[in-house]
């Protein structure tokens, strides 16, 4: 479904990714593990076509992507990718439900079907009334729930998380857990998940590590195709 191929990019004179290799199944939900500063979230950003390689190849469902324009990937992101980041990054001026509708609204769907949509996710991820509260207004685990149906809502195909849980105590962060692996199994979405926890991990099909830019694991093929 997603693939890096001999992956290099450098900012500036610091090399972030030295040739890294990666395989992601359809279906399958990937630990992306590692040291601090070892080009987990560079890798998970080339991957989802945020950033450009500086060489190597990136290519989702048999598309090239590192070669599209910014505006290609821009719709890829949009259209295919969902994103969860490790401090939710809601926007406060818009209430809990508006967020959630957000990508739906972006996508070209009409206010009152996307904010119907969105609403659904709240009894989904235990965040019933919350709807109207806005961000300053949520708690860590609440705001990373949101952040989640958000990510979810149009059904990507990917979704990409980076230490989703990362601000969270680790009950609450295995809740988010449970909720993201589950929504994600139901609806048969491939998810990749950096995280510096093992106890994260061990919700994934498998796990990669990073180190000094390039990807080793024991188990070098997906276990789902
Ligand atoms: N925008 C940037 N500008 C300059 N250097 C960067 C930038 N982003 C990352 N780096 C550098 O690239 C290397 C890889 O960073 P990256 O964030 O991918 O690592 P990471 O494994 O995700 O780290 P962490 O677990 O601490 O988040 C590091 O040396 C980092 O300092």
């Amino acid at each position: 479904m997603i693939e890096a191929r001999a992956v290099t990019l450098s900012f500036g004179e610091t090399p972030a990714l030295r040739g890294a290799d990666l395989r992601v199944a359809e279906g399958e939900i990937l630990a992306v593990m590692g040291p601090s500063g070892s080009g987990k979230s560079t890798l998970l950003h080339c991957l989802a076509g945020i950033l450009v390689p500086d060489s190597g190849e990136i290519h989702f469902a048999g598309q090239r992507v590192d070669t599209l324009d910014e505006g290609a990937r821009s719709a890829l992101r949009r259209d295919r990718f969902g994103f969860v980041f490790q401090f939710g990054q809601l926007v406060p001026e818009l209430t809990a439900v508006e967020n959630v509708a957000l990508p739906l609204l972006l996508a070209g769907t009409r206010r009152r079907a996307a904010i119907t949509e969105a609403s659904a996710w709240f009894a989904r991820l235990d965040l019933d009334g919350l709807q109207q509260r806005r961000s300053g207004e949520l708690s860590g685990g609440q705001a990373q729930r949101v952040a989640l149906a958000r990510g979810l809502v149009s059904r990507p195909q990917v979704l990409f998380a980076d230490e989703p849980t990362g601000s969270l105590d680790s009950l609450t962060g295995e809740h988010v857990m449970d909720l993201l692996v589950g929504s994600a199994r139901e609806q048969g979405t491939t998810v990749v998940v950096v995280t510096h926890e093992a106890r994260v991990a061990a919700y994934a099909d498998r796990e990669v590590i990073v180190r000094d830019g390039k990807v080793t694991s024991l188990d070098a093929e997906p276990v789902r195709s």
